[in-house]
């Protein structure tokens, strides 16, 4: 292992790379242009912002607010447009206020946008049919799809081309151009939807449909309430009266997966300025939060080395693989200060592994004496292929028994779950129609309806109706913790939960 010392942007190079992308023949000679080019370009966020998101975190580490890490799987290009953008901010923002409602604490708005355009895949290659010369229908072997700034989504277009990774940085730089400017424009209060205007047709169950109108009416009333007082004009969690937030209105953050080092080294940059960030630290420049994913978390890998050396908050997966000292020496590499708000901790083993796996990953941490935000990822581990229709999907159940036992668990040990990541959508089809990707939910999506709007292009996500689904399940587990101060056993097993099908017990 390297020292501290000797770390540089580019010293994962000595380092064995998982899930490697290669380029070859023209496309292996185009690529150092393309990354000379984009380590001159500007940066798309600031050390200042990424300082921001660093206190908040430590603030999230200590109970005062809440983390949701949301938005999509992979973003692609083609998806790159004005709605699409609104509409999944605007999810970010309606799932936070429910949140903020119930728990009445800040919560940190830290989206999957702006750069998720990387995929570390289970296998590197995949079979598909296509209709061979004769028109008769063959299978090939191809290169799995790894996003947008790796290959195309078209099996003719698999060959990774670094076209791609100036593409990225184009696509993420517009997008949060726009975000940022909806946020300074008043998007979060005037544009965004009122909880008034959330339409509950979709929900099947009366009583299910009742409970949430009470919600909505209680939260939509508060609303009221502190606008005609004025008070959401003064201080706030965001620092500063009326639109002083880092990116306007409120703060809201951009992420990525971490998966493309040629990329992220030549978006990083290292500080000059001082005051309100650190001067010659290195800070990673094309999001504010990045994380490393659970397949590429060796300790003596590539990822691991370029993570140490970043001044920005980082995130890691942690999977049922990881053994407990594992993790521990990970969070000692890239953390040995022990600075707080630096690492945040997601798991995501799978409903039914959470209680063999989070309490030994807890008690190591516990000891080791590493301040981490712990964060439940209840999508990764609940993924799986729908026998008729042959898409991934996930029940909305197991995401909401993933996040119960991994409340519990937290509660039991004295920790506190500090945020959600999740992989959700707010964006419509054409006709106006939310995606079918996962089941369940207060909607009861069904298996014959998955392949109707499907439009993910690696994991299931939650839509607009499923996501409030587990808002209001959230919140109500909050406004619960408030009123009685525990955060286990009934908090999360009431009526509602029932009612989305998740698992009590016995
Ligand atoms: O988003 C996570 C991974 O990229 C994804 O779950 C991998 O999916 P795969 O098993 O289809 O490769
Ligand atoms: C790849 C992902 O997750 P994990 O690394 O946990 O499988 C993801 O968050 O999309
Ligand atoms: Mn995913």
């Amino acid at each position: 292992m390297t020292t501290a010392e000797q770390w540089t942007p580019a010293s994962w190079k000595t380092k064995t790379v998982a899930q490697p992308v290669h380029y070859t023949g023209q496309n292996a000679e185009k690529l150092p242009g393309v990354l000379n080019k984009l380590s001159s370009l500007p940066p798309l966020v600031t050390p200042a912002e990424v300082e921001r998101l660093r206190h908040q975190l430590s603030l999230v580490q200590s109970g005062k607010a809440f983390l949701l890490h949301a938005g999509d799987c992979a973003e692609s290009f083609d998806s790159c447009t004005a709605g699409n953008i609104e509409k999944k901010v605007g999810l970010i923002l309606s799932f936070s206020l429910v949140l903020v409602w119930g728990g009445r604490k800040p919560v940190v708005r830290v989206g999957r946008i702006a750069g998720q355009y990387a995929k570390p895949r289970s296998s590197p290659k995949e079979k598909v049919k296509v209709k061979g010369e004769n028109g008769e229908e063959e299978v090939r072997e191809v290169m799995s799809f790894r996003g947008d700034n790796v290959n195309g989504l078209d099996i003719k277009d698999r060959d990774p081309d670094p076209d791609r990774l100036m593409s990225a940085y184009f696509h993420s730089s517009t997008t949060l151009n726009y975000i940022r400017g909806l946020l300074s424009s008043g998007f979060a209060s005037l544009y965004g939807t009122h909880p008034r205007d959330w339409s509950l047709k979709h929900v099947r169950s009366d009583s299910l449909r009742n409970s949430f109108t009470d919600i909505i009416d209680s939260l939509s009333d508060a609303l009221d309430f502190s606008q005609t007082i004025g008070a959401t004009k003064g201080e706030n969690f965001e620092g500063g009266a009326g639109r002083g937030g880092a990116f306007g209105e409120v703060d809201f953050y951009v992420s990525h997966e971490g998966l493309m080092l040629d990329y992220e080294e030549a978006l990083t940059r290292k500080n000059t300025v001082s005051g309100n960030s650190e001067t010659n630290s290195y800070y990673n420049s094309s999001a504010h939060f990045i994380w490393i994913g659970d397949r590429t978390r060796q300790l003596d890998g590539a990822h691991v080395e370029y993570f140490r050396g970043i001044r920005n908050p980082i995130g890691i997966k942690v999977g049922p693989s990881m053994k407990g000292e594992e993790l521990v020496r990970l969070v000692e590499l890239v953390n040995p200060d022990k600075e707080p708000g630096r690492v945040t901790l997601i798991t995501r083993y799978g409903a039914d592994k959470v209680e063999t796996y989070l309490p030994g990953h807890i008690k190591a941490i516990q000891e080791s004496g590493h301040p981490v935000v712990w964060v439940c990822d209840p999508m990764h581990g609940n993924t799986h292929t729908s026998a008729t229709t042959g898409l991934k999907t996930r029940y909305f159940k197991s995401i909401i028994t993933e996040l119960t036992a991994t409340l519990e668990v937290h509660s039991k040990l004295g920790t506190y779950l500090g945020g959600a990541s999740l992989e959700f959508t707010g964006e419509l089809n054409d006709d106006g129609y939310s995606v079918t990707e996962c089941l369940g939910g207060s909607m009861e999506l069904s298996e014959e309806e998955l392949g109707l709007r499907y439009q993910s292009f690696c994991d299931p996500r939650l839509n607009f109706e499923q996501s409030l689904d587990l808002a209001f399940l959230l919140s109500n587990h909050f406004k619960h913790v408030r009123k009685n101060g525990d955060q286990g056993d009934a908090a999360f097993s009431g009526e509602l939960y029932k009612a989305l099908g998740g698992r009590m017990k016995e």
